[in-house]
């Protein structure tokens, strides 16, 4: 057995998302998220689940908090739910949905875990949906003034914020392929849902500094790792298209301030082009703390003529799936880390998701989630590699701490290295919980 030894203060965490374990979807003054009104249009979501009460994490701060404890987190991961604070997205203040938040990062603190706060992990409050949601530019100063209500709140007490989470999901996953809330299926729309995340992402960074914040701010994209099949011109500009959708779509303008040229002659191919104003580039271009990266799956790609949106087709190597279909593509997590490094500096990197969807059951009060525990350990592995080799890697957070609502898979697919038994709410640590526990105790991967 060799022993992988971790960086000193590595901040080993996990990760959650209001929508996905809060429940308590009607309680004291929330809102309506656009998430509500998805999960409650039949057809939208596997088994016509919804995010009524999912974990209902709302009631058990206390609970969920003594897991974390026991797992031994430096850092945790959840997110705001805004029609909790603003439930028409901006005027009145709910103050019970803020004391929520109060008494989840009281406790996180009183357990010594550090918060790390999403402020915005797809739950858009229905009422500016009905304004055109993230394609009126006017939601970016709605987001701003929401984002600085919860600094103001939490200054000195949550340290470590996330502007957006998946800003690929929320644009094209959201508004192009049709899959997740509103549902709409327009490219344009998509293209400019995505740069108006950004400007909200740079405004509230630019708030955050003129604030004089203590902490840091980051986001947290996905990125995906897709290779050339072969080194045919076609096939390596297929996969660099499958990567550009995801990684560099987002990531040049963060870093570089302008879109990949590469990519924005794809789109116009496809008949959609960005609406830039002068000032957005440099908004959007904020230097930001740390870059919080997402990553599960990779893929090998041969260029194939009609093939998806980007002529690009994924080559069936043989390889493990997880139980949501994913490829398992460990040593794509150590490329796209080390390509990110190569391409955008040395920018502080926190692992704000990765894991694994399997839907083991409970069984004589255990959950022998081998698959899982292989999953972590290939992909640890290759983070350990990634460090190794110079990538300035800050903290890895676990996704998810609790099986959840899994979007338009409801709860049919299950992350968490706690199981919940969706009828009694009961949480049951499975094998990989235990694993994990070490991993941390011990800052260290066996192998
Ligand atoms: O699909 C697994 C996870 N992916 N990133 C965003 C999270 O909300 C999902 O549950
Ligand atoms: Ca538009």
């Amino acid at each position: 057995m060799q022993k992988l030894i971790f960086p000193e203060h590595f901040q080993w965490g996990t990760a959650t998302a209001s929508y996905q374990i809060e429940g308590a979807w009607n309680a004291d003054g929330r809102g309506l998220s656009i998430w509500d009104v998805f999960s409650h249009t039949p057809g939208k979501v596997k088994n016509g689940d919804t995010g009524d009460v999912a974990c209902d994490s709302y009631h058990r701060i206390d609970e969920d908090v003594a897991l974390l404890q026991k797992l031994g987190v430096k850092v945790y991961r959840f997110s705001v739910a805004w029609p909790r604070i603003y439930p028409e997205g901006t005027g009145t203040l709910n103050k019970p949905g803020l004391d929520y938040y109060h008494r989840l990062v009281d406790a996180l603190l009183a357990a010594d875990i550090e918060p790390f706060c999403t402020l915005y992990h797809w739950d858009l409050p229905q009422a500016l949906q009905e304004k055109g949601g993230w394609d009126n530019r006017e939601t970016i100063d709605h987001f701003v003034h929401y984002a600085e209500t919860l600094f103001q709140q939490f200054n000195g007490k949550i340290k470590n914020w996330i502007t957006i989470n998946e800003p690929w999901c929320v644009s094209i996953l959201s508004n192009y392929l049709g899959a997740h809330a509103p549902g709409n299926q327009d490219l344009q729309m998509a293209l400019d849902i995505g740069h108006h995340l950004l400007l909200a992402h740079g405004k509230t960074v630019q708030r955050f500094r003129q604030l004089n914040m203590e902490g840091q701010i980051g986001i947290a994209p996905n990125v995906s790792w897709n290779e050339p099949y072969s080194n045919r011109e076609e096939d390596v500009a297929a996969a660099r298209r499958m990567r550009g959708a995801c990684n560099e779509w987002f990531l040049d303008p963060l870093f570089k301030g302008s879109y990949p040229d590469f990519m924005v002659a794809w789109y116009q191919k496809m008949g959609a082009s960005v609406n830039i104003q002068p000032e957005d580039m440099a908004i959007i271009q904020q230097p930001i703390d740390f870059l919080g990266i997402n990553y599960y799956t990779g893929s090998l790609v041969t260029y194939k003529q009609g093939e998806g949106d980007y002529d690009g087709e994924d080559v069936e190597e043989g390889r493990e799936r997880t139980d949501i279909g994913w490829n398992i593509y460990p040593e794509g997590f150590y490329n796209v880390l080390t390509w990110l490094t190569e391409q955008y500096g040395d920018v502080p990197i926190y692992i704000t998701e990765n894991g694994a969807c399997y839907n083991d059951e409970v069984q004589n009060g255990k959950v022998a989630d081998t698959r899982r525990i292989a999953y972590l350990q290939k992909h640890l592995l290759q983070l350990h590699r990634a460090i190794a080799s110079g990538v300035n890697m800050k903290g890895y957070m676990t996704w998810s701490l609790m099986d959840n609502f899994e979007w338009a898979e409801g709860y049919s697919k299950r992350f968490g290295i706690v199981h919940v038994n969706f009828e009694t709410l009961v949480r049951t640590p499975k094998q990989s919980f235990e694993w994990y526990q070490q991993v941390i105790a011990h800052n260290r991967l066996e192998v």
